[in-house]
């Protein structure tokens, strides 16, 4: 549903140039939501910028939706007529919720239907739908300045989707928002993505709204993805550093246990509710030590990860590693002892 390639962004204030995309290939597919992070200054935001034409790459390709959005004539702010109509059919939510407020709610989720000269009762109708949509039917003649920062951010998005858009973009949506808030907020955005089907880009600087609602991510450095794939793809590489921050799980491995072999178990779906550790300390009487433990829920599916350490070398514990494998747990290595003459 969208895709780029080859994307890159050089900015130049005061002769100064900056890079701010390398080379950035992104796929999003149809229905999914995607998020992207990412520290400061990554290019996330010039990125999602680039998605919409806001802001023209230097070079590469942005497809949404099939039409080839930097194929079609005009600049970020003098769009022709293809790039308007495309851009409508993409919506965006801001960090800041950027509403009039001169304008009532109802007047502000209508702005973009008068530019596409739609009359008024007809866009009275559709902002009313959309007003309900999002839960705030009852504050259609208040003014942005009466609402909390969690309804000025539905009032957003209900603007946002006025024109019917398949893709929706968001630029931080929550990031100026409480947890709970915050919560609300990101639940409106599945619930939209499951009813209408729609496809949602996001930018984000916290892993919790990863968590919560993506279905893939991207990890953002210095203006290239180091790092992308499904939630789900994520959990199962061990050396992935998006998984790692999704699933903290303490001090990392690699320091701080001498002897033995550290594992760490990730386990998905299935074989969640499998005694396995318990079965694997029967089955090769062993002594199992469990160095730490979660469950959560991402993307909708319950992970867990376990850190644990069985005596002996990594070589001692070949067969149980892959009896671990064998039941479909993603198992890595995290450090296991030399076989000096102590330990063998
Ligand atoms: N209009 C601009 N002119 C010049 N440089 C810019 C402009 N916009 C962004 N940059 C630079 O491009 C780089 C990427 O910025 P961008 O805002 O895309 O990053 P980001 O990952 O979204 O960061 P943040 O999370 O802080 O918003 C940074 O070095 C930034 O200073």
């Amino acid at each position: 549903m969208i895709t780029t390639t080859g994307l890159s962004k050089v900015y130049t204030s005061r002769g100064k140039e900056t890079a701010a995309l390398r080379g950035v290939d992104l796929h999003v597919r149809e229905g999914e939501v995607y998020g992207v992070v990412g520290t400061s200054g990554a290019g996330k935001s010039t990125l999602i910028r680039c998605v919409n034409m806001l802001e023209r790459p230097s070079s590469g390709t942005v497809t949404v939706d099939g039409v080839e959005l930097t194929a079609l004539r005009g600049s970020a702010h003098r769009a022709g007529r293809e790039l308007r109509e495309a851009r409508r059919r993409i919506g965006m939510v801001f960090q800041h919720f950027n509403l009039l407020s001169s304008r009532t709610v109802q007047e502000n989720v209508e702005l973009p239907l008068e530019i596409t000269g739609l009359d008024r009762a007809a866009r009275r109708r559709k902002a009313a739908e959309l007003l309900e949509l999002v839960g705030l039917a009852d504050k259609a003649r208040n003014y942005p300045s009466q609402l909390s920062g969690g309804q000025k951010q539905r009032v957003g998005i209900a603007r946002a989707l006025a024109g019917d858009p398949k893709v929706l973009l968001s630029d931080e949506a929550t990031s100026a928002l409480d947890p709970e808030t915050t919560r609300s907020v990101l639940e409106l955005l599945r619930t939209l993505n499951q009813e209408l089907g729609l496809t949602v880009l996001l930018i984000t600087h916290e892993m919790d709204v990863v968590k919560s609602v993506c279905d893939s991510a991207a990890l953002m450095r210095d203006g290239r993805i180091v790092e992308s794939g499904t939630l789900t793809d994520l959990l199962a590489t061990g050396e992935s550093e998006l998984a790692r921050e999704l699933f903290p799980l303490g001090a990392p491995g690699g320091s701080g246990y001498s002897d033995g072999t550290v594992l760490e178990i990730t386990f998905q779906g299935d074989s969640s509710g499998q005694p396995f550790i318990s079965q694997l300390a029967r089955t090769y009487q062993i002594d199992i030590n469990i160095l730490g433990a979660a469950v959560e829920t991402i993307g909708g599916r319950q992970v867990g990860r376990m850190r644990v350490q069985l005596p002996g070398t990594h070589q001692d514990n070949v067969v149980p590693i892959g009896y671990l494998r064998e039941q479909g747990l993603q198992v890595d290595v995290v450090t296991t002892a030399h076989r000096t003459g102590a330990l063998a």
